[in-house]
């Protein structure tokens, strides 16, 4: 697929049904997070790094028990012209408190900008999490077809409680089921030539409480969500914003 008529992450969600807006009262983060101490691995070199067992196994459980009450809807199979095809029921907020909370109440934070190794990385002075809030849950059948991310602009607030100015720069995706949870496929597929071959793809196999963030916007390589073919994957899904 050749970059200049790449298909775009979507856009805003479709204008019917809308976006919620009263914020879900997530569940607190227990046991206090982090569980481990978090560490950065790179899978694909400047690209793909994740950090395994951001949340534990039972805080994955919890989660999803109460994203499967919240009013998930499914996206329609037929995108506009130029959007990746994506089918699975989604939930998406705009929740600056709870962006803020997987930032700063998890570890996430500290890791991410202490580790001076790794501040070239990031495409900016890193502000926080995109308020932007997407749940996923993809059953048998549903995937995520080869995409990219677009990079997006967007106000975060800061410490002293005013809107900053911000720039998104690389995904976040917290995997919260596995196979280990009964998740068959729904790997995130990676394709670094923009060519999606069999040959070329690396596979990011579901862990549950993995996180994973991928470099976005004009960088990002194609990559899509497998189909699930038994049981359910569900992710959380928000950007590492930088200041603009
Ligand atoms: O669910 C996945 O594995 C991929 C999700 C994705 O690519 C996205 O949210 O843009
Ligand atoms: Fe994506």
């Amino acid at each position: 697929m050749a970059k200049d008529k790449r298909s775009k992450a979507p856009g805003p969600p479709p204008p019917t049904p809308r976006p919620a807006t009263v914020a879900p009262s997530w569940p607190a983060f227990k046991p206090p997070l982090p569980v481990i101490d978090l560490t950065v691995e790179s899978l694909v070199q400047d690209k793909v790094v994740v950090l395994r067992s951001f949340f534990p196994r039972s805080l994955c459980r919890d989660y999803v028990s109460f994203l499967r009450d919240l009013p998930l809807t499914t996206t329609p199979g037929k995108p506009k012209r130029g959007d990746a095809v994506r089918v699975n029921d989604r939930f998406q907020i705009d929740d600056a408190r709870f962006a803020d909370r997987l930032w700063s109440e998890t570890g996430l934070k500290e890791v991410l900008l202490n580790g001076r190794e790794l501040a070239h990385l990031w495409g900016g002075q890193i502000v926080g999490l995109n308020p932007n809030i997407r749940v996923y849950r993809y059953r048998p059948g549903q995937f995520f077809d080869a995409h990219y991310d677009d990079s997006n602009n967007v106000s975060i607030k800061t410490e002293t409680g005013e809107q900053s100015p911000a720039r998104t720069t690389w995904t976040l995706l917290l995997y919260l089921t596995s196979p280990a949870d009964g998740c068959i496929g729904g790997e995130t597929v990676f394709y670094p030539h923009d060519r999606r071959t069999p040959k070329e793809a690396i596979a990011v196999s579901l862990e549950s409480g993995m996180l994973l963030l991928h470099k976005h916007g004009h960088d990002c390589m194609l990559h899509e969500g497998r189909e699930v073919t038994g049981g359910e994957k569900w992710v959380i899904r928000t950007d590492l914003c930088v200041k603009r």
